[in-house]
């Protein structure tokens, strides 16, 4: 079943002073099913970082439609959005974005603290969710006191506890040493084998490889992708690498 649909999306700045305008979308067509895990790449300037932030409805687009579950989040009233956001989407950052002066169990509830969810269903939801990450133990600290690793699983719970439609994660590998990496890839794939649909912008060619699809955006458009199908993370690796090296030298078109 569709999940995303997006239609003609084009997002033009306007420097401050009314200066030049950067085109930083032009014209981005792309559709995501229900459980699909797609890596978004490309140069940097290419425009995954706006894209993401559309997507996120953290900025309005100057022109098309995203469609998330049959709803036009571009129509969403700024009084709605945030309503909106915590509801259907989570969110994993680079940088975690954890408060320090809450214990990583109340960083967790934070989403449905705002929401306005009763204690009694927020312990239920947290229980299988931490122990699925291995942080059962580490509720009760404060973001000061554990590893990056343990900090980005907090994240990962944080975002999935509302149960969100989608996750839109920006970077995640990004400030992790490659055990931390290898193991936050493996999450990735364990929570999209139980049904989540994920979509994950990233420079890193194996973070990339575990996804089911990878997008590569050029120029503000989506340039090429590659499906995983039966490729191993090896040919996976493979594939991604030769499309970036062709990408940089202007070789591919657009499947
Ligand atoms: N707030 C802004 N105002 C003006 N121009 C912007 C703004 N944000 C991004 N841009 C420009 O839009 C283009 C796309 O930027 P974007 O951050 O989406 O690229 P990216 O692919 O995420 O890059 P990176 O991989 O370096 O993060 C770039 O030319 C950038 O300079």
């Amino acid at each position: 079943m569709m999940l995303l649909k997006v239609k003609n999306l084009k997002k033009i700045y306007a420097t401050r002073f009314g200066g030049q305008k950067i085109e930083a979308l032009k014209n981005v067509n792309l559709e995501v099913e229900n459980g699909e895990y797609v890596a978004i790449m490309g140069e940097s300037g290419s425009g995954k970082t706006t894209l993401l932030n559309m997507l996120a409805a953290l900025d309005k687009p100057t022109n098309g439609q995203i469609i998330l579950n049959g709803r036009n989040i571009v129509d969403i009233s700024d009084k709605d959005i945030s309503a909106f956001r915590r509801e259907h989407l989570g969110f994993v950052f680079q940088d975690f974005n954890l408060l320090d002066t809450f214990s990583l169990k109340d960083n967790i509830f934070l989403p449905l603290v705002l929401s306005k969810t009763n204690y009694k269903e927020m312990e239920n939801r947290i229980v299988p969710i931490a122990k699925d990450l291995g942080i059962s133990d580490l509720l009760e600290k404060y973001p000061y006191e554990v590893s990056g690793g343990q900090k980005q699983r907090c994240a990962i719970a944080r975002a999935l506890i509302t149960k969100p439609e989608l996750i839109l994660a920006d970077e995640p590998t990004g400030a992790l040493d490659s055990k931390s990496t290898n193991d936050l890839l493996t999450l990735f794939n364990k929570i999209n084998e139980n049904g989540q649909t994920i979509i994950m912008v990233t420079h890193s060619t194996l973070a990339a490889s575990h996804a089911s699809r990878v997008l590569f955006i050029k120029d503000g458009e989506v340039f090429h992708q590659i499906y995983k199908g039966t490729k191993t993370n090896e040919e996976m690796y493979q594939s991604i690498s030769d499309t970036l090296t062709l990408l940089a030298t202007g070789g591919v078109r657009n499947e």
